[in-house]
């Protein structure tokens, strides 16, 4: 049986984490560039993990910027399972407030200047994207939340929006109010689409830091607002991680993420490009060969 290690990407404010045994951090070469920053790799009570900040050390890379792919294939190239995703949001909901944890389960993808498939023309995939998370990985991670003593909302709607901009309030009202949506960021897509992909567990924590800009009684979201709820957030997160670690053996998955691709390549055998092919060993090296 493959052995669990949990691959954590750390949003904004979330820049290392500590108490690893055998730390390291490690460059990790892949066939779509580097990935956002060196991976820091080590145990934590016993489970292998790796992490990796999405914005890099400093918060280098903007959100449409991020190299998604070469951080999905690095994370995966170093054996990594399941992929614990850690966000800052915004809220859309009175009840979600600033400091609480929603277990985000749907998203709305409106990005539009990313790569956002491993695969191309010469070896084409359709992966499914109905349930985008994994069922299990996300009940755990909520749990451990909740140990650590955060107010955790299971279920969400997540709305990517391309960025670097907030939202304009007309924007803003409609995601809310016409789409249902439940929270806004602008990282998660492609990443749980790429994870999906490679055939990894993907859940995430949308950390909320504030109620963009629709609500009468809060100030329209500026980075000052984010950053002054990031820190507590990102203790609470970190904190989440230390007791996921004890619980994700026992996660499970109804969702079908390890093998995603077994019927979704529509491409031939024989009219398969060698070079795409090439790019493709270790996010499809299960059903490739
Ligand atoms: C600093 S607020 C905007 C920024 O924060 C979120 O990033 P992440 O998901 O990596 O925590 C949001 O999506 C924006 O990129
Ligand atoms: N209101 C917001 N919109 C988009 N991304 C965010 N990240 C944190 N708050 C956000």
């Amino acid at each position: 049986m493959t052995e669990i290690m949990l691959g954590v990407i750390g949003g904004s404010g979330i820049y290392d984490i500590d108490g690893l045994e055998d730390a390291q951090w490690r460059d990790v070469q892949t066939p779509w560039g580097a990935p956002s920053d060196q991976i820091l790799t080590g145990r934590l009570h016993g489970v292998a993990l790796a992490f990796l900040p999405r914005h890099g050390r400093g918060h280098v890379h903007s959100p449409t910027d991020v190299p998604y792919r070469a951080n999905i294939d690095a994370l995966k190239r170093l054996g990594v399972t399941h992929v614990l995703s850690l966000s800052a949001c915004g809220s859309f909901r009175d009840e979600m407030a600033p400091g609480h944890f929603v277990m985000v389960d749907q998203y709305i993808d409106r990005t539009v200047n990313r790569d956002k498939s491993f695969f191309s023309s010469g070896c084409v995939a359709h992966v499914s994207m109905a349930h985008p998370i994994c069922d299990g990985l996300s009940r755990a991670a909520g749990d451990a939340a909740r140990q650590a003593g955060v107010t955790v909302h299971d279920g969400g709607t997540y709305l990517v929006m391309e960025g670097p901009q907030f939202s304009t309030l007309a924007e803003s009202r409609m995601y809310r109010e016409a789409w249902g949506c439940d929270v806004i960021g602008m990282t998660n897509m492609p990443e749980a689409k790429l994870a999906r992909e490679a055939e990894m567990h993907y859940a995430t924590i949308a950390m909320v830091t504030d109620y963009d800009s629709w609500h009468p009684d809060h100030d329209d979201v500026d980075v000052q607002a984010v950053i002054a709820v990031l820190q507590g957030n990102s203790a609470h997160a970190r904190a989440t991680v230390v007791n996921l670690v004890r619980m994700i053996a026992g996660a499970g998955c109804a969702t079908g993420c390890a093998t995603a691709l077994d019927f979704a390549i529509m491409t031939a055998p024989g009219r398969r490009d060698p070079v795409v092919l090439g790019k493709l060993d270790a996010v499809a090296g299960r059903v490739l060969g």
